[in-house]
């Protein structure tokens, strides 16, 4: 007789930069999530769907957990809860290297009001000494009665096939909510904006903060499908920071859209005309109504 089909939800958490996305992306074999080498590109929930003959996950990638320091902070922290309480297992990442942080207790302390089977996964083990990693997790074990552990490298793929078995074990059985082929349940729309920001992140180094937001205005193939007309704005906290965008007679805000443009059309499969603005709205994390716009809180609320 054939096992009984499983399936849930698993949320990744973990603090910024714990290789959150990369991981995801490794299950997936696929870039679905943005990957960076900077903090806090992941804002809002991506579902990264796996699907297998015996089962399938659904991967929730929450922003990072840390302490708020805005409202748009508090906002994604209070969401980041909810859904630990609603999923059936949650992925608590670490960095191997990096090793106990502050930042880390925060997020136990979170844990212990949490419900839902928790792991710890310890990432980027490729980095460390095996003699090192020993002590690492018996400090974790102290803090929290995480039901797995399991060291790995989401970069390399060490246990990789090893955390998917033990989530198998985990999972409760359940219908398949996605189709096999989709992998995940995010609007196009967000994607771009997503590799929108995610090359001005990488183009712009340090200089242009996390604080920047890009909104789609418009995303419209034509009528034979041959082309999209996109146009996005690009919201920035101070007028200093929309020239280093903007760069020197427009070069650097060109250069995000054509690296910008070329993997939307890998994405979409389409030509893309891409245009892009650049806005400057002070505060603008301050502001409900903003939060609203770029689909932070429901409108419902
Ligand atoms: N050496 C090594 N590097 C890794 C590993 N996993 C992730 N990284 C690197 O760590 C950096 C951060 O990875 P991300 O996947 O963007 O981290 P994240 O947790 O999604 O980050 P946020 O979206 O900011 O929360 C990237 O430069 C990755 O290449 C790993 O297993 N080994």
């Amino acid at each position: 007789m054939s096992e009984p089909f499983k399936s849930g939800f698993a949320a990744l958490i973990g603090r910024p930069n714990v290789g959150k996305s990369t991981l995801l992306n490794r299950v997936l074999g696929q870039k679905i999530a943005i990957m960076s080498d900077k903090a806090q590109t992941t804002r809002n929930k991506i579902h990264g769907i796996y699907t297998t003959d015996q089962e399938q996950v659904v991967f929730i990638d929450t922003p990072g957990i840390h302490k708020p320091k805005h409202r748009l902070g508090e906002v994604m922290t209070a969401m980041a809860l909810a859904t630990l309480n609603e999923v059936d297992l949650v992925l608590f990442l670490i960095d191997a290297e990096q090793g106990y942080g502050k930042g880390d207790q925060y997020i136990i302390d979170f844990l212990a009001k949490v419900d839902s089977p928790v792991f710890l996964l310890v990432n980027k083990i490729d980095k460390v000494h095996p003699d090192d990693l020993l002590p690492l997790i018996d400090k974790y074990r102290s803090l929290y009665p995480f039901k797995e552990i399991i060291p790995l490298s989401a970069l390399q793929g060490q246990n990789v096939s090893r955390l998917m078995q033990q989530i198998h074990i985990y999972l409760p059985e359940g219908p398949k909510y996605y189709p096999e082929d989709q992998v995940t349940d995010h609007p196009e729309r967000f994607i771009v904006s997503e590799l929108i920001r995610e090359k001005i992140l990488q183009l712009t180094r340090d200089e242009v903060p996390h604080s920047i937001a890009v909104v789609i205005d418009k995303m419209k193939q034509n009528e034979h499908g041959h082309l999209c007309d996109i146009q996005a704005t690009i919201m920035v906290e101070r007028p200093s920071q929309k020239g280093i965008i903007i760069g020197k007679g427009g070069q650097m805000l060109k250069k995000v859209g054509t690296l910008a443009r070329k993997e939307i059309e890998a994405l979409i499969g389409s030509k893309v005309f891409l245009e892009l603005w650049v806005k400057v709205d002070q505060n603008w994390r301050d502001k409900e109504e903003e939060l609203k716009n770029f689909g932070y809180i429901d409108r419902e609320e």
